[in-house]
C-alpha cells in the first residue's frame, strides 16, 4: 500500500518545509528538503513504499525549456508552438538532475529495508502535453492539435522523450529506487488511433528498454483513462504493474486481465477527503474486488490537498486490517 501524491500539502510537516523554498523546483532541487518530504508520509503512515519527491516536469526543464509553477496556478512552461521549436529544443542534460539523484541516495540511506523505494517520471504522451501547451488544460487540444498539424514534428518529440525518460529511469536505479511508475494521467483525452501511437506505443518502447538494461526493476504503468484500452494495454505494455484510475470498475478489471497482472488502485481520492462510513465501504469494496489477485493498494489519482490526516490514518488501519 502507498498512495499517489502521499508526499503533499495535506500534511502540515509538507507545507512547513514547503514555505521555506524559494520555488518548487528548488524545492525539489534541494535533496535536503526533497529526501524530508519524500521521508515524512513513511514515518506518519508507515506505508509499504516512499516515492521519490519530485516532479514530472523535471525532464523539459532538462531538456532546456523554461519551467516554473505558479502558486495556486500548477506548472508554466515557455509553449512549444511549432515543427521549429522542437528541432530547437536542447539535448537532455540529465547532470542538470544530479540533485534528483542526490536525493534518492538520501532517502535510500533513511528508509527502512522493509520499504520499497519507486521513482518515477511521466509519460511522453503527458509530458509532451505540457510542453506544448505551456499549462495544465482541461482536455491537452494543443498537444493534440499540434500531433495531427505537425505529425513528423511531434512524433520526433516523442521519441525524444522516450530516450531522455528512459535514461532518467535508469539513473533513478542506479541511485537506489527499486520500482518505477511511468504517470500517464492525460492518456484519456485521445481517440483509439492516438492512444495507440502516442500513449501505448512510446510507453511499450519505453518497458522494453528498461527491461533490457535492469531486467530486476518492476514498472508500473498509470494509464489514467485507459478505460476500455486496459486489458489491451496488459498485453501491449509488459510491464509488472497496472494503475487504476478511479472511473475503472476493479471487478471488470480484474476479470478481464490475466491472473497474474498485478493490478494498483483505484480508491476514490473524493471518499478519502469524505473518511467516515463512506470511506470504510469503498476501503471494503475495493478490497473485495481486488482478492485473490496480485494487488497494491492505493487511489485511483492523487491525494487531495483539503484530506484531513485522520483519513489517511482511518484507511491505513482499515487496509492494514484486510
Ligand atoms: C501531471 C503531473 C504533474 N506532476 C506529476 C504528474 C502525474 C501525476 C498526476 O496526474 O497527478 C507527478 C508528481 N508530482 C509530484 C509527485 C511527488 C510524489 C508523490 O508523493 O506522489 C509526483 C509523482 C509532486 C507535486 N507536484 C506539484 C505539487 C504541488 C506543488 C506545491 O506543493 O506547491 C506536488 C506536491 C505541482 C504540479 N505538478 C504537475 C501539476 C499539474 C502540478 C500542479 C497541480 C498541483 O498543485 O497539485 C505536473
Amino acid at each position: 500500500m502507498w498512495l499517489m501524491r502521499q508526499a503533499g500539502r495535506y500534511l502540515p510537516e509538507y507545507r512547513e518545509l514547503r514555505a521555506k523554498a524559494k520555488s518548487f523546483l528548488d524545492f525539489c532541487y534541494t535533496p535536503a528538503m526533497a529526501a524530508e518530504v519524500t521521508l515524512q508520509p513513511i514515518r506518519r503512515f508507515h506505508f509499504d513504499a516512499a516515492i521519490l519527491f519530485s516532479d514530472i516536469l523535471v525532464v523539459p526543464d532538462a531538456m532546456g525549456q523554461t519551467v516554473s509553477f505558479e502558486s495556486g496556478e500548477g506548472p508554466r512552461l515557455d509553449p512549444i508552438e511549432t515543427p521549429e521549436s522542437v528541432a530547437r529544443l536542447g539535448a537532455f542534460e540529465i547532470g542538470k538532475l544530479t540533485p534528483v539523484f542526490e536525493t534518492i541516495d538520501r532517502v535510500k540511506s533513511e528508509l527502512p529495508v522493509d520499504v520499497a523505494f519507486i521513482g518515477f517520471c511521466g509519460a511522453p504522451w503527458t509530458v509532451a502535453s505540457y510542453m506544448i501547451a505551456g499549462k495544465g488544460t482541461p482536455d491537452q487540444a494543443p498537444a493534440r492539435l499540434f500531433a495531427f498539424r505537425h505529425p513528423e514534428a511531434f512524433q520526433q518529440l516523442i521519441d525524444r522523450l522516450v530516450d531522455a525518460s528512459v535514461d532518467y529511469l535508469l539513473a533513478q536505479i542506479a541511485a537506489g529506487v527499486e520500482v518505477v511508475q511511468i504517470f500517464d494521467s492525460w492518456a484519456g483525452v485521445l481517440p483509439a488511433n492516438e492512444f495507440e501511437a502516442w500513449c501505448a506505443r512510446p510507453i511499450a518502447r519505453m518497458v522494453a528498454r528498461l527491461k533490457e538494461k535492469s531486467p530486476q526493476t518492476p514498472v508500473i504503468a498509470f494509464v489514467r483513462g485507459a478505460d476500455a484500452q486496459l486489458p489491451a494495454l496488459t498485453r501491449k505494455l509488459h510491464a509488472d504493474g497496472y494503475g487504476l484510475d478511479t472511473a475503472l470498475d476493479p471487478k471488470w478489471a480484474v476479470a478481464e486481465t490475466a491472473d497474474n497482472a498485478c493490478l494498483q488502485g483505484n480508491l476514490d481520492p473524493l471518499a478519502l477527503l469524505a473518511g467516515g462510513g463512506a470511506l470504510d465501504r469503498e476501503v471494503d469494496s475495493v478490497l473485495d474486488a481486488f482478492k485473490g489477485r496480485p494487488h497494491i493498494f492505493n487511489l485511483g489519482h492523487g491525494i487531495l490537498p483539503q484530506t484531513p490526516i485522520e483519513n489517511v490514518e482511518r484507511l491505513v488501519a482499515r487496509v492494514r486490517r484486510g
